[in-house]
C-alpha cells in the first residue's frame, strides 16, 4: 500500500503525520514501527494520525504512535505540529483548533511569530492517576512536594534515583541534575522507563535548573528513547520545578533541538501552557508493506 505523509519537527522532536480525515489507512503497529524506522521507514520518534470529530464543536481528534508502535495519551510537541498540518492540509482556516485526545481536548493555537501555543491542561498528582504505585517507596518532602526513591536494577551500585511523578496525560519521572550533558539519561533512563512502580512505564526527565527563569532537560521518552525535546516531558519538568520551590512560574526549556517556554500558575487546578515551535520538513509518499 502507498501512502501520503508529511515529515514534521518541533524543536526537534519529529512526526510522520497522517491524514485519514478521508478514511482510515487500517495501519497496525507494525505498520507504525514500520513509519518510525529511520533506516527502512521515514524516521520518526512518533507517528500521528488525524481523524474528523464526531463530536459538536471539536474539530479533528488525533491518535499518536510512539516509535515502538504502542498508542500513547498525549504529545506535546506532535500537538503544535497538528494545528500547522491541518493549516498547510487545508483541512481547516482557523487559528485555534480543538482536537480530541486520548487524554482529553486541547487546543492549539497559532501564534502571530509562527509559534504554536497549547493549553495542555491542568497537571495530574494523584498517584493511582499517573498511574504511580508507591508501595514500598518512602518520599522525601521537597518544597510543597515530594521526591521518591526507585532504585534501578544493577545501577550506581543500587543507590537509588529521586523522582518527582506527574502526570500531563501521559506519565512522568523528573529528576534534578547537576549537568544534563553528563548525566546518565541513556543508562538510567531505560531503567526508570521499565520500573515496576509505573504499571505503564514512564517518560524519564533529566532536569538541570540553570535560573528560577530556565532549565535544560533531556528526557528519555517510553517507547522512542531519548528525543531531542519532549514538550509533555518539559510540562512536567517545569510543574516538578514550581512545586519543589524551584522555578517561577514563566520557564524557558533549553532542549537539545530548542526552546520550549512554559508557563503554569502553581495552583493544582491551573492550566500549563506551552509555546514553541512547529516545521514542516517535507512531504512525500512512501511504500508500506503489507506485513513489515
Ligand atoms: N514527544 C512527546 C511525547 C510522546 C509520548 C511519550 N513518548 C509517551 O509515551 O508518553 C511530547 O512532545 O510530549
Amino acid at each position: 500500500m502507498r501512502i501520503r505523509f508529511t515529515k514534521m519537527q518541533g524543536a526537534g522532536n519529529d512526526f510522520v503525520m497522517l491524514d485519514e480525515t478521508r478514511g482510515p489507512l487500517g495501519l497496525s503497529p507494525a505498520h507504525y514501527r514500520f513509519l518510525a524506522d529511520r533506516h527502512f521507514g521515514v524516521g520518526a520518534d512518533q507517528i500521528l494520525t488525524v481523524r474528523p470529530s464526531p463530536a459538536e464543536g471539536i474539530d479533528f481528534e488525533y491518535v499518536i504512535h510512539n516509535a515502538d508502535g504502542g498508542e500513547v495519551e498525549q504529545c506535546g510537541n506532535g500537538a503544535r505540529c497538528f494545528v500547522r498540518f491541518v493549516r498547510e492540509q487545508g483541512l481547516t482556516t482557523k487559528d485555534a483548533v480543538k482536537v480530541k485526545t486520548l487524554a482529553g481536548i486541547i487546543e492549539p493555537r497559532m501564534q502571530p511569530d509562527g509559534r504554536v501555543t497549547v493549553n495542555m491542561g491542568a497537571p495530574v498528582f494523584e498517584l493511582e492517576r499517573i498511574p504511580f504505585n508507591p508501595a514500598g517507596l518512602t518520599p522525601q518532602t521537597a518544597g510543597s512536594w515530594q521526591k521518591w526513591p526507585l532504585a534501578l536494577d544493577g545501577y550506581a551500585q543500587n543507590a537509588p534515583v529521586f523522582v518527582a511523578v506527574v502526570s500531563m496525560g501521559n506519565p512522568h519521572a523528573v529528576q534534578l541534575v547537576d549537568d544534563v550533558d553528563t548525566a546518565p539519561v541513556l543508562e538510567a533512563g531505560p531503567l526508570i522507563e521499565h520500573h515496576p512502580s509505573f504499571p505503564k512505564r514512564v517518560n524519564a526527565g533529566f532536569m538541570q535548573v540553570v535560573s528560577r527563569g530556565q532549565i535544560r532537560l533531556r528526557v528519555y521518552e517510553r517507547g522512542a528513547g531519548e528525543t531531542l525535546a519532549c514538550g509533555t516531558g518539559a510540562c512536567a519538568a517545569v510543574v516538578a520545578g514550581i512545586r519543589l520551590g524551584l522555578l517561577d512560574a514563566r520557564v524557558d526549556v533549553l532542549t537539545r533541538g530548542g526552546q520550549l517556554t512554559i508557563e503554569w500558575a502553581g495552583t493544582l487546578d491551573a492550566p500549563v501552557m506551552m509555546t514553541g515551535p512547529a516545521t514542516t520538513v517535507f512531504e512525500s509518499e512512501i511504500e508500506v508493506p503489507d506485513t513489515p
